[in-house]
């Protein structure tokens, strides 16, 4: 069995820089990662990928090449691109996914990603959630919504209400009542309340919060994908030895050294240390970097 997801989610809505970050952080916690790019658009990668369509090569022959797919234990990661109608719509990106789940033996989770900013305004709070009941329905797969971009939620006004009121998808109607201020909206109204029933009689809707930069965010991250498809079960030995790579050492100093340089998603935010990586924009990556080397290098 092989394990991994599908990253998908509007236009900027943060799925490279997803992959990028995730794969870095999988690969620090001991899991071979294989980012596969099928966004044709993607022309400056962040991360170097194991499969990119631009080459326009069958993925079979990549596979053959590099030793990847079931038998090379690899964690995969699917990029796609930003049209939101190829994943609540379309049929052909959900064959394609189909088709790689059957012939590879996959257990993938869908990430579905929503930038946060939706949340400081009713209307298009409305359209994520729509577009992810949507997509949900459509897939078909294991799904988590993420609301990206988490860190800069503050830079758009105070939201209406709690951050948990659009995470827990809590009752709608107070929604409405906020849409109804707004002149502009009142002539939706009839239709805003419906597609909020819609919603509501569905009640599968919800989201989890995700800064990439965040180490704790990301691996809080993980384990629910884990959940998800399946790979804490199918990997209780692997996930034994992911953690014990971080404790297991001969030398108590050696130990506490490792500790401090990377077993950092157990532990709250260090406050000495920042408790973050890589918060330098543009450079979210290299903290995992030196982690791995630290950690090599003791
Ligand atoms: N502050 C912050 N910025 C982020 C985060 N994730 C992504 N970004 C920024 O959001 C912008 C868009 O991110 P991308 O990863 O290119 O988004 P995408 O979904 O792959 O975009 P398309 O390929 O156009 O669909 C970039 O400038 C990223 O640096 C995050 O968690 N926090």
């Amino acid at each position: 069995m092989v394990f991994g997801q599908v990253v998908i989610g509007p236009p900027g809505s943060g799925k490279t820089t997803y992959c990028n970050g995730m794969s870095q952080f999988l690969q620090l916690i001991g899991r071979k990662v294989a980012i596969i790019n099928l966004d044709p658009a993607n022309d400056s990668l962040p991360y170097e990928c194991a499969i990119n369509i631009e080459d326009l090569i069958k993925l079979s022959d990549v596979m053959t090449e590099h030793s990847l797919g079931p038998n090379g234990d690899h964690y995969f990661l699917f990029d796609f691109p930003g049209q939101v109608e190829l994943f609540f719509l379309h049929a052909n990106a959900k064959n394609v996914i189909t088709k790689l789940i059957k012939s590879l033996n996959l257990r993938l989770t869908a990430m579905h990603l929503v930038d946060a900013h939706l949340c400081s305004d009713p209307g298009k709070y409305v359209s994520a959630l729509l577009l992810s009941l949507s997509t949900m329905l459509h897939m078909e797969l294991p799904h988590i919504n993420v609301l990206s971009k988490i860190d800069l939620i503050e830079n758009y006004g105070k939201l209406a209400f709690n951050l948990d009121f659009y995470t827990d998808v809590l009752d709608l109607s107070y929604l409405q009542h906020h849409l109804d201020q707004d002149p502009r909206s009142a002539k939706y109204r009839k239709l805003t309340k419906e597609l909020c029933e819609v919603i509501d009689n569905y009640s599968i809707v919800n989201f989890t919060t995700l800064d990439i930069q965040d180490k704790e965010s990301v691996g809080n991250l993980v384990k629910l994908i884990d959940k998800s498809n399946g790979y804490i079960f199918a990997g209780i030995e692997a996930s034994a030895v992911e953690f014990s790579k971080i404790a297991i050492a001969t030398e108590a100093n050696l130990v506490v050294r490792k500790l401090h340089s990377s077993l950092f998603f157990f532990m709250p935010p260090c406050r000495h240390t920042g408790g973050t990586w890589g918060r330098k924009k543009g450079n979210p990556i290299n903290l995992f970097r030196s982690s791995t080397s630290s950690l090599s290098n003791t």
